[in-house]
């Protein structure tokens, strides 16, 4: 019986004409079978050098065969695969895309900001999306209030969405908006002690791994105040504007100023405030009244050159149906308020911004 060290004494004893190398150490030999009489190998080689490597693997397949007790020799050349680079960890590696990206399928994207908590950032988002579905436009909501997702009760919108691939996730769907919220993938409890990082990889992932399809605008609506999710936001999504919501009093404007101070830093636009809790509407008897003072916003709006877009009262049908799961644009679409917030939609629409 021949063993495989007579086997591989041959092999040492043969040349390979490109590198110089014996045969045994060369490589190329592999999975090399004694069994019983018969002996087999393939030797794995760059094709370019098959011509050079024949009469080696002749010259083989006879000293082979000629080593006491083989009965048969079988050596099948065969193509190597091109051993793949090692990763490039550093040095000369193109770039990474830097700066804001567009999100592809989505045409615009109008960010929701306000200063400060309260103003009804949320609520105007929810309205605004729903009197922009009522115009036809394809329209996708991403709440990304880390610490108050609220989206989730304003539109109706409840349980885990799902992910079929593990990679992507199917966002939900009511009132004729795609929707997708902070709220939905995070137990209520956790979201609030989310730091930075954590915040940016979640916002990340609602802008490109939801599976949006094809959108006319998505509307973010943001946390309150100049932190991270607004930097990231800005940053790594290309953004048509901003709208900023703000009530009359002073320190909600004062707050709405920096918002728009941030904006401009980062280069976004701002499309235009919104002043919201205008006046009061009586539910009762209809009466209108300026409870936080009026005409603040739409000063402000002049002095910092911004439109403004909107004046939505301060009435108790708009927080009952944000309650309800159904804002007042689908639940009430001839009130008064939903007319404003179809106002609003219409004039986005027509400056091209939605
Ligand atoms: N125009 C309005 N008329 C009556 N109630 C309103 C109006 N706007 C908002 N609200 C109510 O005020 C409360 C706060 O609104 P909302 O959650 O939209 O504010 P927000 O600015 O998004 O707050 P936060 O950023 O802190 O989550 C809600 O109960 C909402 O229903």
């Amino acid at each position: 019986m021949a063993t495989r060290d007579e086997v591989l004494n041959v092999l040492k004893g043969l040349k390979d004409p490109v590198s110089g190398a014996d045969l045994a150490s060369s490589g190329m030999v592999r999975a090399l079978n004694v069994d019983g009489g018969e002996v087999r190998f393939v030797m794995e080689i760059d094709p370019a050098n098959a011509t050079a490597l024949t009469p080696v693997k002749t010259e083989a397949e006879e000293k082979i065969a000629a080593l006491e007790g083989v009965t048969k020799v079988s050596i099948v050349m065969t193509a190597h695969a091109k051993p793949s680079a090692p990763p490039d960890l550093k040095a000369n590696r193109p770039a990474q895309p830097q700066g804001p990206q567009k999100i592809p399928g989505i045409d615009r994207i109008l960010a929701v900001a306000s200063g400060k908590g309260g103003v009804g950032k949320s609520t105007v988002s929810a309205n605004l999306a729903a009197a922009f579905a009522a115009e036809g436009r394809r329209v996708g909501l991403l709440d990304a209030d880390v610490y108050g997702p609220s989206q989730p009760r304003m539109l109706g919108v409840s349980g885990r969405p799902s992910s079929p691939d593990g990679k992507t996730i199917l966002p939900m769907r009511n009132h004729g908006v795609t929707m997708m919220s902070i709220g939905l993938m995070t137990r209520e409890e956790e979201a609030v002690v989310w730091r930075g990082p954590m915040l940016m990889g979640a916002l990340q992932q609602m802008l490109n791994q939801v599976q949006w399809g094809a959108l006319d605008v998505l509307i973010v609506d943001l946390p309150p105040g100049t932190g991270d999710v607004q930097m990231t936001l800005a940053q790594k999504a290309e953004l048509t504007g901003a709208v900023i919501v703000s009530t009359p009093q002073d320190i909600a404007l004062l707050d709405a100023r920096k918002g728009i101070n941030m904006f401009e830093k980062l280069g976004t636009p701002i499309v235009g405030m919104v002043e919201n809790m205008s006046t009061h509407i009586c539910s009762q008897c209809g009466h209108e009244e300026h409870v936080f003072g009026h005409g603040g916003v739409a000063a402000e709006a002049k002095k910092l050159g911004v439109p403004l877009l909107a004046e939505i009262p301060l009435a108790m049908d708009i927080r009952v149906a944000a309650d309800g799961g159904a804002p007042l644009v689908v639940s009430k679409p001839n009130a008064p308020q939903s007319q404003a917030f179809r106002t609003l939609a219409r004039s986005l629409i027509d400056s091209g911004n939605a």
